[in-house]
């Protein structure tokens, strides 16, 4: 396989799933952590890696290193693996999904900003979402009529915060997720509840029109719910891992076991809450987002462009949802080509670079 993301939280994972089930590493891509990367050169033996930048190349011990977004995708044009699994995080990872599928290969796609951002121009059919939401509505999903699809929320590290305490929150208190262990970026989008707000939209890309929510699930022990139109309604219990999600992304036959099984006796009892935009302000525009979801390019931008200005500290933490709120209303276009994707990203970068 092809793995995008190798040293981050995903990529880790993916390496111990494809471990277990003797998958070949041809490629791997990673950023700035070299020394870990080192690592997986050392356990995994892969034919050619890709660093972020030039000045890494030097400290990688392989014999085959190359640096930078195109030569992700000229490594990706060029192995013989039929699956690309991308777990880049942000919009970089847009083209390379785009790659993979020109290329006729199978993607495991953890890198949900491709569909936010690219869905109305991708074509799902070869994508298996790494996903716990996704990969939950996926096992959950018989050939019976659905009536609604629901994902479920942890809440994020703000959830049982007084609100008016948010606004001062610092990229460490965001960083306290109460349930997952995850990269810095999604771990900050879980506490705004934009990963929420996205994952609708990758729902609605890869499942197509329908009726789609969410609801908060303190402990993240059931991913999704699918109400039939029969009246009843089936949920995905499983530990929070991301090791599941990615042994069925990795290898269609899982027949051995991934996880402990969730003990409810231990368990004991589950709460459920509402999401409201008084605790999570970009939850007011998630109808209208769902009604056009071609619109999640100006969303993922804004996104993207705030953090970095919260993590530069130049904006506060409630900011960004602020920020997110005035793009949208601000750029009411749909792209009508990919060209337009990556034109209107830039855009709306500016933006908020100018004016926020
Ligand atoms: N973590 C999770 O449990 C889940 C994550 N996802 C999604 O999966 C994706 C990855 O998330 P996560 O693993 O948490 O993120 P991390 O931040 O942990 O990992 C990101 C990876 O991308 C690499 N990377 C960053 N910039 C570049 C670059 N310019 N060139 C090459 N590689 C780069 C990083 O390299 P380095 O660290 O070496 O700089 C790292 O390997 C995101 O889209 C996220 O939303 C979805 C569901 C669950
Ligand atoms: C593990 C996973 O799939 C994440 O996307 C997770 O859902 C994030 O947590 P939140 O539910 O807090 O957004
Ligand atoms: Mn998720």
């Amino acid at each position: 396989m092809v793995l995008l993301g190798s040293t981050g939280s995903i990529g880790v994972n993916a390496l111990i799933v494809a471990k277990k089930f003797g998958i070949e590493v041809e490629v791997l891509v990673c950023g700035n952590n070299i020394q870990l990367l080192n690592e997986q050169i050392q356990e995994h033996n892969p034919k050619v890696v890709v660093v972020g930048n030039q000045d890494a190349v030097k400290d990688v011990r392989h014999s085959n290193v190359l640096w930078g977004e195109d030569a992700i995708l000229e490594v990706i044009e060029a192995s013989k693996s039929e699956l690309v699994v991308n777990a880049l995080v942000g919009f970089l990872g847009l083209r390379p999904t785009l790659k993979a599928l020109e290329c006729g290969k199978k993607v495991a796609l953890a890198n949900k900003e491709s569909l936010v951002a690219g869905g109305a121009f991708i074509d799902t059919a070869k994508i298996q979402p790494i996903d716990s939401e996704h990969f939950g509505l996926w096992y959950l999903l018989q050939d019976r009529a659905v009536e609604k699809m629901t994902i479920t929320a942890s809440g994020g590290a703000f959830r049982d915060w007084v609100i008016e305490d948010i606004h001062n929150a610092t990229l460490e208190d965001t960083q306290r997720h109460p349930n997952w262990s995850m990269g810095q970026k999604i771990t900050i989008d879980s506490a705004t509840m934009v990963n929420k707000m996205f994952e609708l939209l990758e729902a609605r890309w890869l499942f197509g029109e329908g009726q789609y929510d969410a609801i908060i699930e303190t402990k993240s022990l059931i991913h999704a719910l699918i109400d039939y139109k029969d009246g009843s309604t089936t949920a995905h219990f499983a530990n929070a891992s991301m090791q599941l999600p990615i042994a069925y992304a990795l290898n269609k036959n899982c027949n051995e076991k991934i996880l402990d099984h969730v003990n409810l006796l231990e368990v004991g009892s589950l709460e459920f809450r509402k999401i409201t935009p008084e605790r999570y302000p970009v939850w007011e525009i998630k109808e209208d987002l769902l009604k056009n979801p071609e619109y999640g390019v100006v969303v993922n931008a804004a996104n993207e462009a705030s953090i970095e200005r919260f993590i530069a500290k130049e904006i506060c933490f409630t900011d960004i949802s602020k920020n997110i709120i005035k793009a949208y209303n601000h750029f009411k276009v749909k792209p009508k080509s990919i060209e337009d994707v990556f034109a209107l990203d830039k855009e709306v970068r500016a933006f908020i670079h100018a004016n926020c």
